[in-house]
């Protein structure tokens, strides 16, 4: 048997069963002990757990949707569209997760939530920054949101750095240019922390994709990958929203929204508007 690897764990088999060398376990590798304290409920309600975990299952999740929708950028920017592929549908395998979870959410009912509502205060997921890094990433910039996050300067740089730099949609937009797409200079070289704004050459330049795969394989299925993104993305904020209507109909939310009715604001912002309306014209 060979020398166990510092940081390994190593297994041996003899008459008496296993033995695990304890040089690193399951629960030192998975940091579980300071993961698993992590779960405070302010109150003694019952399903003020649930509430937690369900929130903190999303942020790992929007965690790991960061770290694959990052590298997937930065591959499109290199020309390395496979690696970028196999991460986005990753992403999407990902966000059927965090869809899925609203049913557990939903065994919530009105009565159990106001038990615990009002120890809430004022928070809410408004305030996720890895949510909003993820809708600024994909491509949905609103510069006065990263106000929300002044109080925490780590926070605070890191959204503006996303907010300032191209969107995953604009380094696709830049790979159609090097393509030999004409794309305006104003799509090319926007102020990358504004909200884009639809462009008829680049539905042109998607609807082209489309309509001749054969010479453009890869860019039709990045364009795909992209709506898979976005129709997922939407699916989760629908969820959101009617799980939210649910549970506490239309109060006013924690963060001083309207509640259901932002979050159904919400739904109309699209990432790829061009993917979308290059369908109506096939
Ligand atoms: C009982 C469960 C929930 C209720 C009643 C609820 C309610 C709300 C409301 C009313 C808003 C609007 C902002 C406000 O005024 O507070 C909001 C925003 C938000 N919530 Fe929830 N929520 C729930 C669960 C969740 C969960 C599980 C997540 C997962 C991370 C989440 C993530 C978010 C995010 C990211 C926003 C900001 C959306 C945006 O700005 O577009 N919420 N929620
Ligand atoms: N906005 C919610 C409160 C809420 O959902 C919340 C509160 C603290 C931490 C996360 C939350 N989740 C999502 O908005 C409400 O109005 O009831």
């Amino acid at each position: 048997m060979s020398k166990p690897q510092r940081g390994r764990t190593s297994v041996s088999l003899d008459d008496e069963g296993v033995h695990w060398d304890q040089e690193m376990s399951y629960g030192q590798y998975l940091s579980l002990e300071p993961l698993l304290a992590c779960q405070s409920p302010l109150t003694d309600e019952h399903d003020e757990m649930l509430f937690i975990v369900i929130h903190q299952v999303s942020e790992l999740w929007l965690k790991q949707c960061l770290h694959e929708a990052h590298a997937a950028a930065a591959h499109i920017a290199a020309d390395q569209l496979r690696p970028a592929f196999k991460m986005l549908t990753r992403v999407a395998r990902i966000q059927e997760q965090m869809i899925q979870a609203w049913e557990v959410l939903a065994t919530l009912t009105p009565a159990d939530y106001a038990r615990f509502r009002d120890s809430l205060g004022q928070s809410s997921g408004f305030q996720s920054y890895q949510y909003r890094e993820l809708e600024f990433l994909l491509g949905n910039k609103h510069p006065a949101l990263v106000e929300v996050h002044r109080g925490h300067p780590e926070h605070y740089r890191r959204l503006t750095e996303v907010l300032q730099a191209p969107s995953l949609y604009d380094t696709c937009l830049r790979l159609l240019a090097r393509r030999g797409f004409a794309l305006p200079d104003a799509v090319l070289n926007r102020d990358w922390s504004e909200p884009y704004a639809a462009s008829p050459e680049v539905e042109s330049a998607w609807a082209e994709v489309y309509g001749d795969t054969e010479h453009h394989w890869d860019l039709y299925e990045l364009a795909e990958k992209l709506v898979d993104t976005e129709y997922h993305f939407q699916q989760w904020r629908f969820s959101h929203m009617k799980t939210v209507e649910r549970i506490i109909g239309h109060k006013p939310g924690t963060g001083g929204t309207s509640g259901v009715g932002y979050l159904a604001k919400a739904l109309e912002l699209t990432f790829f508007p061009e993917l979308w309306s290059v369908r109506t014209r096939m």
